[in-house]
């Protein structure tokens, strides 16, 4: 049977970042990784640039029922060519979107007629955003079930968050699930990985109640998480104002405006923006540099060794930017980006 690792969080809370650790470690070896993203356009696969031929993008970033498909089909394909000896692989990392409801995936691992006898569950590790995971676990249903079904929880940027919040947060998330456990990012992908697997009487618990859907009104921060999973089904309304759009930006881009432009637009709008991810050809740098932002925050920009595949055909380089926000009008972005970076050449994909 071959383990497959769910890699589950709320957008931005480092699930790529953290990957890209856990794949360089030697018992990491032989992992084939399934990139699983919210909206049309991806950039994850580029992100984790380290190992860009292990990785497959699925296509469609939905979540939910239509995840539960592509996954299954992901996994059958994957093994039908180890058995034909065109890859090789003894685990599986599914990196899950941000806004992905893990249950659907265990289920198909634990009920899949084939994938069962060739798959089984290696364990749920959700990163959780110690800024930012307040107020997602406050309004965001998704949050709260990453969290329920993590068998380990991996706490992230607690250098950006005081030991008050961090421990705080603790406690909030102990009420979510009591039975993860808990690891900062910042400790070594061996710790973070030692004895790391799924819990068997919760993952059990949680796999079977897959068809509920959390909603604002199951009240998760109550202790008592078994009962509550067994709650009826609700469907996922919650996520339905959430869209993603890119913005495609031919030449370069002066790196003052665009940092004063996207701190401004966090600065105002950070409440309803939950991502910002992009790879942008920068005036006077040759190679690409990536940004982030998640909700109010702005990550500091990240120097990329190569352009990724696509990206600079012809000598002729672009930018991508992916936006994950909920109730604005993607127009009136690509509007102020426009002329705020004085750039006409803004192509966009809904
Ligand atoms: N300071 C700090 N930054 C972090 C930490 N972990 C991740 N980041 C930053 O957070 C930003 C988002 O990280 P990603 O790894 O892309 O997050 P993600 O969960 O994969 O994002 P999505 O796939 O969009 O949901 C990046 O700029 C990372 O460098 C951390 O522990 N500390």
């Amino acid at each position: 049977m071959i383990p497959v690792i769910l890699l589950t969080g709320f957008l931005g809370s480092g699930k790529t970042t953290l990957l890209q650790r856990l794949l360089r470690h030697p018992s990491m070896e032989g992992t084939a990784v399934l990139v699983n993203e919210f909206g049309e356009v991806g950039l994850d696969h580029h992100l984790l640039d380290q190992i860009d031929e292990n990785v497959v993008l699925l296509k469609s970033g939905c979540i939910c029922c239509t995840v539960r498909g592509e996954v299954a089909d992901a996994l059958a394909n994957l093994h039908s060519m180890r058995a034909r000896g065109e890859i090789s692989f003894d685990r599986v990392v599914i990196e899950t979107t941000g806004l992905a409801d893990p249950y659907p995936v265990l289920q198909t691992l634990t009920a899949h007629p084939v994938l069962r006898s060739h798959f089984c569950n290696g364990g749920v590790l959700t990163t959780v955003d110690t800024v930012n995971a307040d107020i997602q676990v406050t309004h965001r249903a998704e949050a709260v079930r990453q969290i329920s079904a993590a068998d380990r929880i991996v706490l992230t940027k607690t250098d950006l968050a005081t030991p008050e919040q961090e421990t705080a947060l603790r406690k909030r998330l102990l009420h979510v699930n009591p039975a993860a456990n808990f690891i900062t990012s910042f400790a070594s992908a061996e710790t973070i990985l030692d004895g790391f697997g799924p819990l068997s009487f919760f993952t059990t618990a949680k796999a079977e109640s897959h068809d509920h859907i959390c909603g604002p009104a199951c009240n998760h921060d109550a202790p008592s998480q078994v009962t509550q999973l067994t709650d009826q089904h609700r469907h996922h309304d919650e996520t339905l104002g959430v869209t993603s759009f890119s913005l495609e930006v031919e030449g370069d881009i002066d790196w003052t405006m665009f940092g004063t432009w996207l701190t401004l637009l966090l600065h105002k709008y950070g409440d309803r923006i939950f991502r910002v991810k992009g790879i942008l050809a920068i005036e006077g740098e040759a190679l690409p540099i990536a940004i982030h932002g998640v909700q109010h925050l702005v990550h500091a920009p990240t120097h990329m060794d190569h352009w990724p595949k696509g990206m600079d055909q012809s000598g002729s380089k672009s930018s991508r930017l992916i936006f994950i926000l909920e109730d604005i009008d993607p127009e009136k972005i690509r509007r102020s980006f426009r002329a705020f970076m004085n750039v006409d050449a803004v192509r966009a994909a809904a």
